[in-house]
């Protein structure tokens, strides 16, 4: 998925707040509150998981949307953004996982 689309569907998904719990999932989402999207979220995890150790790597694709899509509703809902986990990622460019479980240790 290009950056640009993830941008969009952020913004759209912020637009939602305050929305018609009838009309549209993702204000209903935020109606429910941050405790609902994180069930979802998780919900949606394990679904990816369950895709992951099934025989057709395909299936993984929906789950890892769905996966994505209730990860920037938790974002939203939290006052975050894509922008704050890209900071996050490029911290971290150049720091191997291995390396920064060692530092962990010391
Ligand atoms: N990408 C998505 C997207 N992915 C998944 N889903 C919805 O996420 C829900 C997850 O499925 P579930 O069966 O777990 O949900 P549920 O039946 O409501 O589950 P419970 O909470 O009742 O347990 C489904 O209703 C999916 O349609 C999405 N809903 C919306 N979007 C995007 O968000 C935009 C705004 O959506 P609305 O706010 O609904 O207009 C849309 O135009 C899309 O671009």
């Amino acid at each position: 998925m290009a950056s640009d689309q993830l941008d969009a569907l952020e913004a759209l998904i912020r637009s939602r707040r305050g929305g018609d719990p009838d009309a549209s999932y993702v204000a209903r989402l935020f109606t429910r509150g941050r405790a609902k999207i994180a069930q979802k979220l998780g919900e949606e995890a394990v679904e990816t998981v369950i895709a992951a150790v099934g025989s057709d790597p395909s299936a993984i694709v929906p789950e890892a949307a769905d996966l994505v899509f209730h990860l920037l509703v938790l974002l939203a809902d939290a006052g975050l953004s894509l922008d704050d986990v890209r900071a996050e990622l490029a911290r971290r460019e150049g720091l191997s996982g291995l390396e920064e479980k060692a530092q962990r240790k010391e």
